[in-house]
């Protein structure tokens, strides 16, 4: 964290210290080391299976890394225990790939999940709460007692965005965000997040294979390669990364050092 004060940049939120992770002999997390620097938006970009989804799982404490460290604010959180890495983990807001809502509870349900649950808040206090979250992310009070299934793609991700915001995280958490939205949605949805970072002040990290998106959300782009960050750098410095590996992945070319994966792994 030093380091990066002491040259002018914002300090670290969230730094990986040679993290790595294997699943048996399928070595997935090589030694990620990455500064997420605070109160800005960085994007991990990598191809398929290179790890992106363990490493966020990693600083979400859903997977225990083998060996390294992973420090928010400088806490070094493989190192805490159970109820200090519960308090952490309040810290981090998350939208999932696909929203991940419930479907059996009600719109305004969903949003004020973590509000009732995590902080037991009534839901006469809750729905109001979770009212104002829906007009944040476009959303009317008239959506508020529909279920999941009524709404469109879009709608969802935009439900599922009020609920990672709903407990003001410090960290906002993206998978994937854009996936299976048109492209009006997903210019939608990339906007809200700017707004959630300048709004809230909020530390956003964002998986993406969407390279609009990237050019959209990103303050600081990394890019992930056999489970190693290989490159890192602020979004005007990404075209013009010399980095062989980064130039074909962000230009989609099937010629280059990325050799064509053709598995199901
Ligand atoms: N619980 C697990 N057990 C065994 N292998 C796993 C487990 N979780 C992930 N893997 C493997 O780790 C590798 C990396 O997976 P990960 O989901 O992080 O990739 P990704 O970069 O997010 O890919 P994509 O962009 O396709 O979502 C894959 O080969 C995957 O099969």
């Amino acid at each position: 964290m030093s380091a990066a004060l002491s040259s002018g940049h914002p300090p670290a939120k969230i730094a990986l210290r040679n993290v790595t992770k294997s699943f048996g002999h399928k070595h997935v997390l090589r030694g990620a080391d990455l500064v997420i620097p605070k109160g800005q938006s960085t994007v991990i970009i990598g191809g398929s299976g290179t790890g992106k989804s363990v490493l966020l799982k990693c600083i979400l404490g859903l997977i225990q890394p083998d060996a390294g460290a992973i420090e928010i604010d400088g806490v070094n959180i493989l190192k805490e225990g159970a109820q200090s890495r519960r308090d952490i983990r309040q810290k981090i807001g998350m939208l999932f790939q696909g929203g991940a809502l419930f479907d059996s509870l009600s719109v305004w349900e969903n949003v004020a999940f973590g509000l009732m649950k995590g902080e037991r808040m009534p839901a006469r206090e809750a729905k109001p709460i979770a009212i104002k979250k829906l007009g944040q992310v476009g959303l009317g009070p008239d959506v508020a007692d529909l279920f999941p299934a009524e709404l469109s793609g879009g709608m969802q991700k935009r439900v599922g965005l009020a609920r990672a915001i709903a407990r003001e995280p410090e960290i906002l958490f993206f998978d994937e965000p854009t996936t299976g939205l048109d492209p009006i949605m997903a210019g939608v949805i990339n906007d809200l997040i700017r707004q959630c970072v300048a709004d809230l002040g909020a530390t956003a990290v964002s998986i993406t294979h969407d390279m609009t998106s990237v050019r959209h959300i990103a303050d600081q782009v990394a890019m992930i390669y056999e489970g190693k960050f290989i490159w890192s750098g602020p979004i005007d410095a990404l075209e013009t990364s010399g980095n062989p590996y980064v130039d074909q992945f962000i230009h989609g070319r099937t010629e280059g050092p990325i050799p064509l994966q053709v598995r199901s792994a």
